[in-house]
């Protein structure tokens, strides 16, 4: 691949079609992976990284990463009528194509292009500086209105998700999909106290707070009418191949989404963008 890279920026090619690009601007480093098209490591100098790799993640082509921020496109969780279809949708375990990287400053600008399916195209564009920007753009250059569903699945690292509160998203309807069913989120700060993974149905800021490491995270986001909350908690992360045991114990998933009943219906032509920043609060 014959790219003029700027200074702090280099590939590395693991083998198994797996490229990393490494980015390294004197004030914060991060890693991409043109499998999947995702951010894996996010770091400012000084700080704790901002976002959880498992230590057994699969850097594989066919495979999703556990960790980073995985980009769950055209479709969010199962598909909704192929039981065979990978969850999740296509994007996280295909290779994304390098179109741009720049530098301005300390802030690096990076555009990747995902595989098509059925003629929407997708295209992810980063922004990574003392905060990270990731907008997902969707365009239906087919004929047919379509429909589309579609996550920025961040596995956020934190000191410990059992003491963790998230602000932001007091009442919500939710579809909590360990219930089974259709609740709201408490009227206080929600603190996680087992397994979670709910679609929250709002378009609020969601301010994380993480007293071990003295630290607070603000996710907004737009084009987004839903975001979803995971901990797969003790059981559900010891059936997971690529998590630690204790791995669960270590981040908590907040992912700016166009899920359920937010899912899109693109008309022919016509084109959305999911966007979500990360910053310091
Ligand atoms: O194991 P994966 O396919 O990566 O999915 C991990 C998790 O992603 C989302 O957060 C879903 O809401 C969860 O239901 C799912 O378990």
């Amino acid at each position: 691949m014959a790219m003029n890279l700027p200074a702090g920026a280099r590939l590395i090619a693991l083998g198994n079609d797996v490229t990393l690009l490494q980015l390294d601007s004197g004030s914060c480093s991060a890693t991409l992976s043109l499998l999947g098209g995702q951010l894996l490591s996010f770091q400012p100098y000084g700080q704790q990284p901002w976002l959880y790799m498992s230590p057994q993640a699969l850097l594989q082509a066919g495979k999703a990463i556990r960790g980073g921020v995985p980009v769950c496109w055209p479709w969010f969780g199962p598909h909704p009528t192929d039981d065979g279809a990978p969850a999740h949708g296509l994007a996280r375990q295909q290779l994304w194509t390098l179109q741009a990287v720049l530098r301005e400053g300390d802030a690096f600008h990076v555009k990747l292009q995902g595989p098509d399916w059925q003629g929407l195209a997708v295209v992810l564009e980063y922004t990574l500086s003392d905060h990270i920007d990731i907008s997902l753009h969707t365009r239906n250059d087919s004929t047919q209105e379509q429909t589309f569903s579609a996550a920025l699945h961040s596995y956020l690292a934190v000191g410990d998700s059992r003491r963790i509160r998230l602000h932001g998203l007091e009442g919500a309807v939710c579809e909590d999909k360990v219930g089974r069913r259709y609740s709201r989120l408490p009227a206080q700060a929600l603190t996680l106290q087992g397994e979670f993974d709910a679609i929250v149905y709002s378009e609020a800021d969601v301010l994380l707070e993480d007293p071990q490491w003295q630290r607070r995270l603000r996710i907004s986001r737009s084009g987004s009418a839903s975001v979803v909350v995971w901990n797969p908690w003790q059981d559900k992360a010891a059936r997971l191949a690529d998590l630690p045991d204790t791995g669960w114990q270590d981040f908590v998933c907040i992912e700016a989404a166009n899920a359920g009943e937010d899912s899109r219906l693109l008309a022919a032509g016509a084109s959305h963008s999911l966007c979500c920043r990360l910053s310091l609060a």
